[in-house]
């Protein structure tokens, strides 16, 4: 797997096909599911903890044994077995005009508990998006073009400093998506200590009194916020999670009269249905986050599953009224104040193969879908088999079971 002999100078490795296809895949759903604004102009994140906040902690179970198989790779290239920890763990995308300069990943007083950097390519260079290119400013290999499945491993010190060039393109350039760790020598900054704290608080305590919910609580609008410049800015820009869904082809429809002039702030937190150009789906989502969720899983698994459309049966939908239409174009100029821009921020996946009646199956049935392979967790809280893990979808979750 490893591409060549590591010089002593600029400690690093490139890994071949380190994560399969399919856990590339998984990983994009959670991201295009959950993401929210990064720390970047540009970027968009998935951190774990952020997971845990949104009431989705089970979409964590699929980064576990990847993170173990890259810290055993880490401590294994750099010769530091049981050393480390894992300080931090996201997926992170980069859309158009995102890039970052000369760096290295320690290069702040509260970085320095970095030692180790892992990125995890999950889409390709060319293919999926333009630029993109990773460049190391000295030694060998210098320059890298992201390909689906591999990894680049690295100390996180002034020998690896490093660049991304600008992702440009109109029209072919998706989002560049990576899966990012950095590993530490220092107990006291393990990742893992804070999510189970997380886990504890959002979680195991809930369940005393109020049954476990795998329906996600989106985080406040704010984060879910993009605009070109500045990302509180209001006035121009779109809440990712109406973008995605537009990219997806769906409409955001309320039921409620919104008066003009009324505070809309809250409504996104409130149950909701889909539109797709002409037609209304009948069926009411918990919270827009909820919808995108189950969005998502469809384009990902539900479009390609021959055992949906060997069961087709016709789906709930109506043709919407214009004053329906006029309510979603309502919305619209508030949460979507610029679609051209939704259209170069994220690709458009509208020219996916869907169908409506299967798409309400696979939603009102709950139909397990999804067989991973063998995956064991210590951040398990749901009565889950040890094992082989489930997807289940239905109106009520996207959950592991
Ligand atoms: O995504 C990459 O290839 C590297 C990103 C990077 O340099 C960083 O996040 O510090
Ligand atoms: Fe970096």
């Amino acid at each position: 797997m490893a591409d060549m002999e590591m010089e002593e100078d600029h400690p690093r490795l490139i890994l071949h096909n380190f994560l399969t296809e399919d856990e590339c895949k998984e990983l994009e759903f959670i991201h295009k599911s959950c993401s929210t604004i990064g720390y970047r102009p540009n970027v968009f994140s998935t951190t774990l903890s952020h997971l845990i906040a949104t009431n989705s902690a089970h979409l964590i179970i699929p980064f576990l044994p990847i993170r173990d198989r890259l810290k055993e790779k880490v401590e294994e290239t750099f010769g530091c077995e049981y050393e480390l920890v894992t300080e931090f763990t996201g997926l992170i995308s980069w859309s158009r005009g995102a890039s970052i300069g000369w760096h290295s990943d320690d290069n702040r007083p509260y970085l320095k508990q970095r030692d180790f950097t892992a990125v995890c390519y999950l889409n390709s260079y060319g293919k999926d998006f333009e630029g993109g290119l990773f460049h190391f400013q000295d030694g060998e290999p210098k320059t890298i073009a992201p390909m689906v499945g591999d990894a680049v491993i690295y100390t996180s010190d002034g020998r690896n400093t490093h660049s991304v060039d600008e992702i440009f393109g109109q029209v072919t350039s998706g989002e560049r998506l990576t899966l990012t760790l950095w590993f530490s020598r220092d107990s006291s900054h393990d990742e893992d200590a804070k999510l189970i704290l997380l886990l504890e608080e959002n979680v195991l305590h809930k369940s005393n009194n109020v049954p476990w919910s795998l329906l996600p609580l989106p985080a406040s609008d704010n984060m879910y916020w993009f605009s070109p410049h500045q990302a509180s800015n209001q006035d121009i820009g779109f809440d990712i999670r109406l973008g995605r869904l537009h990219a997806l082809g769906f409409d955001v429809y309320y039921s409620r009269d919104m008066n003009f002039g009324s505070d809309l702030s809250e409504l996104l937190m409130e149950p909701m249905q889909l539109a797709r150009r002409d037609q209304l789906l009948d069926h009411k989502f918990v919270n827009v986050l909820h919808s995108l969720q189950v969005a998502q899983f469809y384009f990902w698994k539900g479009c390609k599953s021959q055992a949906f459309t060997n069961e087709v049966q016709s789906g709930k939908a109506v043709r919407l009224s214009r004053s329906q239409s006029e309510k979603i174009t309502q919305v619209n100029s508030i949460f979507l104040k610029d679609t051209k821009l939704v259209e170069t921020v994220f690709q458009s996946a509208d020219r996916c193969y869907f169908n409506l009646a299967t798409f309400l199956l696979q939603s009102l049935n709950g139909k397990i879908i999804h067989v991973g392979v063998n995956r064991d967790t210590m951040l398990c809280v749901r009565p889950v088999q040890l094992g082989d893990v489930f997807y289940k979808i239905s109106w009520t979750a996207i959950g592991i079971v």
